[in-house]
């Protein structure tokens, strides 16, 4: 079929957008589908015409009617020291992102935390889980179904692995109960996926084994106590993807000299934005910007998106300690990955090699370097607003003036 024809079906309603493939190649599929919506919408897409990834790849499994990408400025900050079990020494991290200032702080925080000997990372827990909802016929109903499910945790999780080579169920807990409503929690590690996928399908083959045993009735898969993508207390308690910490001592000097400020400042500041400003807002973001860091991260390195908002969760700490400054983030739910989703696509794979985190083997050293930016980030935004910069600083890097 000829362009004209096809664009020609698709404008009468003959073809469908996500058919145009039947009748050309993947790559004339994507200049067809971008041809007609700029026809119908009166546009030009010049700049979402233009890239250099393998459509034809990212289709198979990232993208479904597309027509070009997107472009976001990468910006590079650091290095930093890190000190993880991991990851061990100095890295520069890519950040996508079109908030001006947002890279300078990443920077201005990777520069002082390296001069004061460097950030101390640690991963507490790594796990991915997924909660179905189950209807039995009664509360009475629903405690025996728990029941079950504890006494044939073995068998559940021989169902669950035998979709996966990777995926291990750990535990499946907390089983929580609604009148005849029942979520039970599968908690899985992944290997070096974020493992939504995995989880998934690991779970949907336990669940064939509970029906199937209990009688009971599988409504959803996702129940909405996994808690994916969104912000959730049980997240925050439980911890999700990886649960990272990070803590940096920097002498009162540096603090005054790259941060403008004091130590006594910062704690300040602290106590009275990230604690009670938060308590009184009912947040559950005990901090300054962590979505910041995480979402230039993830945009950059190819990780789930919609998962920034579980990033956003955790607490920063700062003291001032014998005249110098203590301070610590807390992010316990940080979904990951260096294999599988988007870190196939080749920026994200160039934005990983750059951390030396591509492929297999490689996730906790990533979670380290991850949590030591944000660590970097929080200190630099605490830092200016305790001098009072601000506002001043987006002014000038978030307005050119
Ligand atoms: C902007 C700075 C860093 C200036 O900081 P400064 O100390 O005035 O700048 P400086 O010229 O003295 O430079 C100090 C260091 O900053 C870095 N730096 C400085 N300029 C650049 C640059 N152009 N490119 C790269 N790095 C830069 C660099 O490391 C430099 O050291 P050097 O390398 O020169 O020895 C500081 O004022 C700052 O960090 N401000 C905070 C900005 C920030 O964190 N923005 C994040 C977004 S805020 C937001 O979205 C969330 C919010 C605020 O609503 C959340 C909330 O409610 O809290
Ligand atoms: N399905 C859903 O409900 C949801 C899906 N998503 C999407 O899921 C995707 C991520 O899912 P995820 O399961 O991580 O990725 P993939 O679906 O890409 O699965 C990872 C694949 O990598 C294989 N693998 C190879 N080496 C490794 C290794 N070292 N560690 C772990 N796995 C390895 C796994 O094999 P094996 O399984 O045999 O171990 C598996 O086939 C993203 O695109 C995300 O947007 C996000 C939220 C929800």
């Amino acid at each position: 079929m000829i362009k004209e024809e096809i664009i020609k079906g698709l404008k009468e309603g003959k073809i469908k957008l996500h058919e145009i493939e039947k009748y050309t190649s993947i790559e004339e599929a994507v200049e067809l589908r971008r041809l007609f919506i700029e026809r119908i919408t009166g546009t030009k897409l010049k700049h979402i015409s233009n890239y250099s990834i393998n459509m034809e790849e990212a289709q198979k499994r990232n993208i479904e009617n597309p027509i070009g990408t997107i472009q976001i400025p990468l910006g590079i900050a650091g290095p930093i020291k890190i000190r993880g079990e991991h990851a061990k020494g100095k890295f520069y991290i890519p950040l996508a992102t079109s908030e001006g200032a947002l890279v300078a702080s990443v920077n201005r925080g990777c520069s002082a935390i390296t001069k004061a000997g460097g950030a101390t990372v640690r991963i507490t827990e790594d796990k991915m889980t997924r909660a179905p909802v189950i209807r039995t016929e009664s509360i009475q109903e629903a405690l025996k179904v728990r029941e079950w499910i504890q006494e044939n945790f073995e068998r559940l999780k021989e169902a669950a692995e035998s979709t996966t080579r990777h995926g291990k169920l750990i535990k499946i807990d907390p089983i929580l109960i609604v009148g005849p409503y029942l979520y039970p929690r599968f908690v899985f590690t992944t290997g070096d996926s974020m493992g939504m996928n995995m989880v998934t399908i690991a779970t949907e083959e336990a669940m064939k084994l509970l029906t199937k045993e209990t009688g009971a009735h599988l409504i959803a898969l996702s129940g909405n106590a996994c808690v994916d993508k969104k912000p959730a207390a049980l997240n925050l308690i439980e911890g999700r993807g990886k649960s990272l910490t990070a803590e940096v001592k920097i002498p009162a000097k540096i603090v005054e000299r790259i941060l403008k400020t004091t130590p006594k400042a910062i704690q300040e500041v602290n106590l009275a934005k990230n604690f009670a400003g938060s308590a009184i807002s009912g947040s559950m973001g005990f901090n300054a910007h962590y979505a910041n860091i995480i979402g230039a991260i993830f945009l950059a390195t190819g990780q789930d998106e919609a998962h920034i908002t579980e990033g956003s969760l955790g607490i920063t700490t700062a003291e001032e300690i014998n005249g110098d400054l203590y301070f610590s983030v807390t992010l316990p739910d940080v979904p990951l990955a260096t294999v599988g989703g988007g870190t196939r696509l080749e920026t994200a794979t160039e934005c990983l090699e750059i951390m030396g985190v591509r492929g297999s083997g490689k996730v906790h050293k990533f979670a380290e370097i991850v949590a030591g930016a944000v660590l970097a980030g929080e200190l630099s935004l605490m830092g200016a607003l305790a001098a009072g910069h601000l506002a001043r600083a987006h002014m000038r890097l978030g307005r050119g003036s």
